[in-house]
């Protein structure tokens, strides 16, 4: 196992962190949206608009199966994997779950004006959107989490820093 895996709502950095964390433990990131692009051959625009959600959500689940095979790897998920308890439970499996936390400030500058998530995308109202949908999940992702991180106003190295000192006291307990 030794996996590292990064939950936390769009746009908190887990893609960022997980490869800052990849290039200073040299252990190979996974990010499960890229990896699901890659073997869908679409984008995730693409394969919410051609497929549905739904789709989409199984994807995430299969590929999570996929790596309780693997090792010393950093993984960041998407922000919706822990919706389904399935998920939730695979990913207690795969590793020590780090939990990114954002205020909704900081995510709605990151999330709104970027036009590469399709939830976010769709919607007219999307300030109101993000906080239901931030509200909705908040419990979710704390319940799984082992070690919690607060973003706002860090830099990417400050919070790489961080997630390796506690992961690393977490691991001598
Ligand atoms: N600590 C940080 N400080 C400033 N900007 C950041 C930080 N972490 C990530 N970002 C920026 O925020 C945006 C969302 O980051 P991303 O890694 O894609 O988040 P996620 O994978 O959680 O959706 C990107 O533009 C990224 O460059
Ligand atoms: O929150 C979500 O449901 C989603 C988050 C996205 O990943 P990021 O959290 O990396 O943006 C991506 O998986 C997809 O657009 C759905
Ligand atoms: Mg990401």
């Amino acid at each position: 196992m030794n996996n590292i895996v990064i939950v936390g709502f769009m746009g908190a950095g887990k893609s960022t962190i997980a490869r800052r964390l990849g290039k200073v433990l040299k252990q190979p990131v996974l990010d499960m949206d890229r990896e699901i692009v890659k073997a869908e051959g679409m984008e995730i625009n693409e394969i919410f608009a051609k497929k549905g959600e739904e789709y989409f959500r199984n994807l995430e689940t299969n590929y999570l199966i996929s790596l309780k095979e693997k090792e010393n790897c950093i993984i960041s998920t998407g922000g919706g994997t822990i919706i389904k308890e399935e998920n939730r439970r695979l990913l207690k499996e795969i590793g020590v779950v780090v939990l990114l936390q954002a205020s909704l400030a900081t995510t709605y500058k990151r999330v709104a004006n970027n036009d590469r998530r399709p939830l976010v995308n769709s919607q007219t109202n999307k300030k109101k959107y993000l906080i239901n949908l931030f509200n909705s999940r908040k419990d979710l992702y704390n319940e799984i989490a082992d070690i919690k991180i607060r973003i706002n106003h860090k830099t990417v190295n400050m919070i790489g820093d961080e997630i390796i000192k506690k992961v690393e006291r977490l691991n001598k307990c």
